[in-house]
C-alpha cells in the first residue's frame, strides 16, 4: 500500500496536470472530455491504479468499468493488468454494459416473477420469449428494473463497488443511463466519466445528444478537457484536425500549431474490388516482411464487412496472410473459455509463445483463491504441457489433426475442472451455457483448422494475436492500429445523414497511429451471399477523401 501523495503513474508514462487530476482525484465525480488518442482510457487505467495501490478503493470492495465493446473492455482490463500486476486487477471489472447487465439478471433471476420470469436454462437472443429467452434489447432494462424492486440487489451492488469508470461515455442511450442512475445516482460511488463527442457514432441506436453535459450537470461533476493527441502521427493528426474544425470547430486548433511530417496518408483508386483486393494484400504482405506486425493493422469497412472483404480474404491468403474476420467470430474469442484453449493449442504449437503461457497461467491463477487447490492445478497443466509437447515433437504429423486436438482439450478442461470454468464468467452456470460454449468452440477450432491446416495460424486468425484484424468501423471503437486501411470510402457505403457517417469516418481514421490507407473502386462485385442492397457501380466520397488531401 503506498500513499495518495507518493503515487506516481506507472509504466513511465507521464500525465498531462488535468489527467492527473482526474486520476488522482478523491472526491464527487469527474467527466472528461477529449479528441481521439488523448489518453481518457489510459487515465482510466492510471486511475485505477491509483485507487487501487493507495487503498482508497479497499479491499474487497472493487472498481467497476463499463465500456461499450467487448475489445474495448478487454484492452482496458489488460492495461490495469500490465499496470497494476494480476493481484490488483482481480478487483477491476471491465464489463461491456450487455455483461454488466446480464450478471445483475443472473445473480437476481430467482427473484423474477411474473411476466419477467427466466427459467435457468434461458438463452439470450434477438427476440425475447419469456421464461425461456430475453432478447438484447431487453437486458439493460430487465437489470434497471431488477435494481428497482430488489433492494438486496441494489444494496450487493453498491456494497460492491466504490468506483465506477465509464468509457466512450458519449454514446450512452437513455436506457443505459437509467440503469447506471438506478445503480449508482445518490450514492457515495464516485464516478468517472470520460467521451469524447466528436466520436459520437450510436445516435442511430439512441445515444443522448448531450449526455456529457447532463452528467455533469446532475452529478456535480468536475469536467476537465485534454489536448495532446499521444496515438497519432503529426500527418495524421493534421487530416483529424481537419475534420474536427468541422464537426465541432472551438475543438479545432490551428493547422500550423500541429507540427512534424511524420505519418503517412494515402488515397489508393481502383477500377475493380479485385485490383483492390490484389493491391491491398501485396501492400500489407510488404508491410509484414517490413517487420510490422500482423496485429498493428487493421482493415476497417463501414457496413457488411463480411461481404465487402470476401475479395481480400481470398487475396490474404493467397498471399499467406493470417488474419481475423471478426464479423464471422463475433463474440467467441472475447469468451474467456475460448481463451484458455486457445492458449492452451498456442503454448502447444507456438515456438516462442511467452504471452500466451502467461496468460494462461494467469487465467488459472485469477480462478480461485484456494491456494492448494490452484497450485494441484497448476502443476497438472504443467505437466500435461510436457507431455504432450514430447508427443507432438515425436510425431509432428497429429499438429494439423483437429481428431487429435479435440480429446486432448476435453482432457485439458477436465483437469482444470468444471468448478474453475465456472469460476471465469458467471453465465458459465446456467444451464447447458459451458457445454454448448466447448461445443462451439471446438467445432469453430476444427473448422479453422481445416481450412488453414496450421493450429498456430488457426489460433491466431481466430485470437487476433498475430493476425491481421479486419472489422467495422463500430468494432474499432477504442482500439489502435500503426496501419489502418479504411476499404471503400464510397458515397454507397458511407450512406446517411452527413452527421453519422462523419462521425464514423472520424472514429476510423483516428484509429491508426503512423499510416492511413484510403480506397475507392468504380466497380464492387456483388458477392453471392448478398442479400440486402448492393451497388456494383461505385462513386468515390470525395468531402471525406478531400481531408487526406493538403495537410
Ligand atoms: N500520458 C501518456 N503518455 C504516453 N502515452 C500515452 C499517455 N496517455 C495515453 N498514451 C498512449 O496513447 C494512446 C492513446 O491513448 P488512449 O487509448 O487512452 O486514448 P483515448 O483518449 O482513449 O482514445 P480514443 O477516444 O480515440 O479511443 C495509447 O497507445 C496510450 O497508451
Amino acid at each position: 500500500m503506498i500513499s495518495p501523495s507518493n503515487w506516481k503513474p506507472t509504466d513511465g508514462i507521464t500525465l498531462e496536470p488535468n489527467a492527473y487530476k482526474a486520476a488522482t482525484s478523491d472526491e464527487g465525480s469527474v467527466i472528461v472530455a477529449a479528441g481521439p488518442g488523448a489518453g481518457k482510457t489510459e487515465m482510466l487505467a492510471q486511475r485505477a491504479d491509483y485507487l487501487l495501490r493507495t487503498g482508497i478503493c479497499p479491499y474487497p470492495r472493487r472498481i467497476l468499468a463499463i465500456s461499450f465493446k467487448v475489445d474495448a473492455a478487454r484492452n482496458l482490463q489488460e492495461r490495469v493488468r500490465k499496470r497494476s500486476g494480476a493481484k490488483h486487477a482481480k478487483r477491476f471489472d471491465s464489463l461491456t454494459f450487455h455483461a454488466f447487465a446480464k450478471r445483475i439478471i443472473d445473480n437476481y433471476r430467482p427473484a423474477l416473477t411474473g411476466p419477467h420470469t427466466l427459467n435457468p436454462r434461458y438463452v439470450v437472443g434477438e427476440e425475447a420469449d419469456f421464461p425461456n429467452a430475453i432478447g438484447y434489447k431487453n437486458m439493460v432494462p430487465l437489470a434497471t428494473e431488477i435494481l428497482r424492486t430488489n433492494s438486496y440487489a441494489l444494496h450487493g451492488l453498491r456494497q460492491t463497488y466504490t468506483h465506477i469508470f465509464f468509457d466512450e461515455f458519449q454514446d450512452v442511450t437513455s436506457e443505459q443511463y437509467e440503469l447506471f442512475v438506478t445503480a449508482f445516482g445518490e450514492t457515495s460511488a464516485q464516478l468517472t466519466a470520460v467521451g469524447d463527442t466528436k466520436q459520437r457514432i450510436m445516435a442511430f441506436a439512441g445515444a443522448l445528444e448531450g449526455i456529457m453535459g447532463k452528467f455533469s450537470t446532475e452529478f456535480d461533476a468536475l469536467s476537465l478537457n485534454l489536448y495532446q493527441n499521444r496515438r497519432s502521427a503529426p500527418v495524421l493528426q493534421r487530416m483529424q484536425n481537419r475534420i474536427i474544425s468541422e464537426i465541432e470547430p472551438h475543438d479545432a486548433i490551428p493547422q500550423k500549431e500541429i507540427e512534424g511530417e511524420n505519418g503517412i496518408i494515402e488515397v489508393l483508386p481502383f477500377p475493380t474490388s479485385s485490383d483492390e483486393a490484389q493491391r491491398i494484400a501485396e501492400l500489407v504482405r510488404h508491410q509484414i516482411d517490413a517487420g510490422i506486425p500482423p496485429s498493428e493493422i487493421a482493415v476497417l469497412v463501414r457496413q457488411q464487412a463480411n461481404l465487402v472483404a470476401g475479395e481480400l480474404f481470398d487475396a490474404f491468403d493467397a498471399q499467406n496472410i493470417s488474419y481475423r474476420n471478426d464479423q464471422e467470430l463475433q463474440d467467441l474469442a472475447s469468451e474467456p473459455l475460448a481463451m484458455l484453449i486457445f492458449n492452451f493449442v498456442q503454448v502447444l504449437t507456438g515456438t516462442n509463445e511467452p504471452t500466451a503461457y502467461a496468460s494462461l497461467m494467469n487465467l488459472v491463477s485469477v480462478m480461485s483463491t484456494d491456494d492448494e487447490k490452484t497450485i494441484r492445478i497448476d502443476r497438472a497443466i504443467k505437466e500435461k504441457l510436457n507431455t504432450l509437447g514430447k508427443t507432438l515433437r515425436n510425431n509432428p504429423s497429429c499438429r494439423d489433426s483437429a481428431q487429435f486436438w479435440k480429446p486432448e482439450i476435453l482432457d485439458f478442461l477436465n483437469l482444470v475442472s468444471d468448478s474453475f470454468l465456472i469460476a471465469l464468467s458467471a453465465s458459465y452456470s446456467q444451464g447447458d451455457r459451458l457445454k454448448e460454449l466447448i461445443a462451439e468452440v471446438l467445432e469453430v477450432f476444427e473448422r479453422t483448422l481445416d481450412l488453414v491446416k496450421d493450429p498456430l495460424d488457426a489460433v491466431r486468425r481466430l485470437t487476433g494475436t498475430n493476425a491481421v484484424r479486419v472489422l467495422t468501423i463500430h468494432k474499432s471503437k477504442g482500439l489502435e492500429f500503426r496501419h489502418v486501411i479504411v476499404l471503400g470510402v464510397e458515397n454507397e457505403l458511407f450512406w446517411g445523414s452527413l452527421e453519422e457517417t462523419q462521425a464514423e469516418f472520424f472514429v476510423a481514421i483516428s484509429r491508426a497511429k503512423e499510416r492511413l490507407t484510403l480506397t475507392h473502386v468504380n466497380f464492387r462485385l456483388r458477392p453471392e451471399q448478398a442479400t440486402k442492397r448492393w451497388d456494383e457501380k461505385r462513386s468515390a466520397h470525395k468531402q471525406f477523401l478531400e481531408y487526406a488531401k493538403r495537410i
